[in-house]
């Protein structure tokens, strides 16, 4: 049956604004989960011209994106970046890009890469920087927050280029971009007419343009340094050796494309992993009996020492913590948006041409039929028969790929393995060693409170700056943990100078 598009339930709209008066831009996830609570489970909004469907039920989300693929894989236009669908080709950002031929090239290619590395165990990366980090827990605890977006950032730049000081600039950059491309950033995405206003009078686009160029510039230096590293011989392996090596067979149209592609890689996975780590330590300070069950579960498992990716199977307490973690705080909250390639009817609705499907992961993820008191971490949900989540064995399950979070279809977020695989390295070694507190005020003895539903409101979330304390779990376990890093640190240092040494030899043959 076809009906009227204007039969799809919803709050009522203003004409040409919308709806745009009344979405707060902080923390819009909850006014769109309000709005499922009133309109149901699809529901349309507008807001300044843009037509908007919300989907706040998996079903409905997987018969639109994932079945109906086809048609609903493009994505909308960012309109404080230049280009951002890649419609003119300029090939930058994949995740933004439209469905178009530099998209699937690129998704292609980013897949290769990610998936051969997860199959190398990231060649060591992972576990060489969990260890950096827990030694950086004890030389500068305080710096918590910026140190565990840092290992993020290392394992990345390390994986893309071979080199982790590159780390801080990759963080500025990723930071830049988000911000840019989020509803919360630039008024410019929210208020789009005044984007065109002329350069002179558009502080928007001025910034847009410096920050764009720079962005750009440092990719394109990061490809060409590598080059002549593998010209002098003294490039290891690394992603970008990988696509300049095989720049013949591989599909990308040249530098430029190259540059970005392997940028927008190492950007990528900085926030998206530094949330869930954040909100794992949240929750493990708040849930000590969960954090004591998985010490002991690691203690057990591991025979004393650290645990490492081979440990997973027998961790299925740690991977439980993890998931409930990123169920009961994502960090994608309002999902990324796809839009209608072409007007469709979906059970009697007409979806017009250009409508953004916003896959509310907030209230997939808050659904008290499949998730039982919701609002409470409840970790044994993934590991007792009786709650509707359960899935055995649990030398598998529960883990984090194929969650709502990751998106859908065509679409689907291409770092969940990685994901998976850092957050176990990162998530047990910081259990192993240490416990998690709150800190306490050192005038009036009170414990410091952790807010647990403050955090900036852009695409990717990151809670508010909050203080905990590290208190290795024994003397012993703290020079461990001092140890396996200089000696890691060494070997590391000890193979790059050999690699190095090498280069003579390897020129000549
Ligand atoms: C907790 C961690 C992460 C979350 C929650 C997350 C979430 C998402 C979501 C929601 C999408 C869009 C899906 C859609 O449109 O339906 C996406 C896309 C993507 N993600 Fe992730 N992501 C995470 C980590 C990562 C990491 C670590 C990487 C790589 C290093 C990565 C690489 C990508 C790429 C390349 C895309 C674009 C796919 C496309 O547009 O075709 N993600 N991610």
């Amino acid at each position: 049956r076809k009906v009227r598009d204007d039969e799809l339930p919803g709050p009522t709209l203003l004409p040409y604004i919308g709806r745009v008066h009344d979405l707060p831009i902080q923390y819009m996830w909850l006014k769109f989960k309000e709005w499922a609570d009133i309109y149901g489970p699809i529901y349309k909004t507008e807001m300044l011209g843009a037509k908007f469907i919300v989907v706040s039920d998996e079903r409905i989300a997987e018969e639109l994106l994932v079945k109906r693929a086809k048609n609903f894989s493009d994505r909308p236009m960012v309109r404080s970046l230049f280009d951002s669908k890649s419609t003119h080709g300029s090939m930058e950002y994949l995740p933004l890009m439209g469905k178009n031929q530099y998209w699937a090239r690129q998704r292609r290619a980013t897949h290769a890469s990610l998936t051969e590395a997860a199959n190398a165990q990231y060649y060591g990366v992972v576990n060489h920087e969990v260890k950096r980090w827990l030694h950086r827990l004890i030389t500068e605890p305080d710096k918590f927050c910026d140190t565990l977006e840092d290992m993020a950032s290392k394992v990345m730049c390390t994986l893309t280029w071979d080199d982790p000081s590159l780390s801080e600039y990759n963080t500025k950059s990723a930071w830049g971009l988000l911000t840019q491309m989020s509803p919360a950033g630039p008024i410019t995405n929210v208020m789009t007419p005044l984007w065109s206003l002329p350069l002179f009078m558009n502080p928007w686009k001025r910034a847009e343009i410096k920050r764009h160029d720079e962005q750009q510039a440092w990719w394109m230096e990061r490809l060409q340094a590598t080059r002549s590293k593998m010209e002098q011989g003294v490039q290891r392996p690394c992603f970008t050796r990988q696509y300049i090596e095989n720049s013949k067979s591989q599909k990308l149209s040249g530098d430029y494309e190259v540059s970005s592609c392997l940028g927008m890689l190492a950007l990528v996975g900085v926030f998206t992993v530094g949330g869930p780590l954040n909100y794992f330590l949240m929750s493990m300070v708040y849930h000590p009996e969960w954090l004591a069950r998985c010490q002991k579960e690691i203690d057990e498992a591991c025979g004393g020492r650290m645990p490492t990716l081979d440990d997973s199977a027998k961790l299925p307490t740690l991977r439980a913590c993890i998931r409930e973690t990123m169920r009961w705080k994502p960090n994608v909250p309002t999902g990324v948006a796809h839009e209608a390639e072409e007007d469709e009817y979906y059970r009697g609705y007409l979806i017009e041409k250009g409508t953004r499907i916003l896959p509310l992961d907030w209230a997939f993820l808050r659904n008290p039929i499949k998730y039982p008191d919701p609002d409470n971490f409840r970790p044994e949900r993934f590991l007792e028969p009786s709650w509707p989540t359960f899935q055995a064995p649990l030398t598998q399950y529960p883990t984090v790929k194929g969650m709502t979070s990751f998106g859908w279809g065509q679409r689907a977020c291409l770092g969940q393995t990685l994901t998976q695989d850092e957050m176990l390295a990162a998530c047990g070694a910081v259990c192993w060693g240490f416990n998690l507190t709150f800190k306490t005020n050192a005038v009036t003895g009170e414990e410091i409170h952790i807010p647990l539903n403050k955090s900036n409101s852009l695409l990717i979330v990151k809670p508010d700056p909050y203080e905990m304390a590290f208190v290795p779990r024994s003397e012993e376990r703290k020079q461990e943990i001092i140890e396996q890093w200089l000696s890691a640190d060494a070997k590391d240092a000890a193979e790059r100078a050999e690699f190095a040494n090498g280069a003579e030899k390897r020129r000549c043959m």
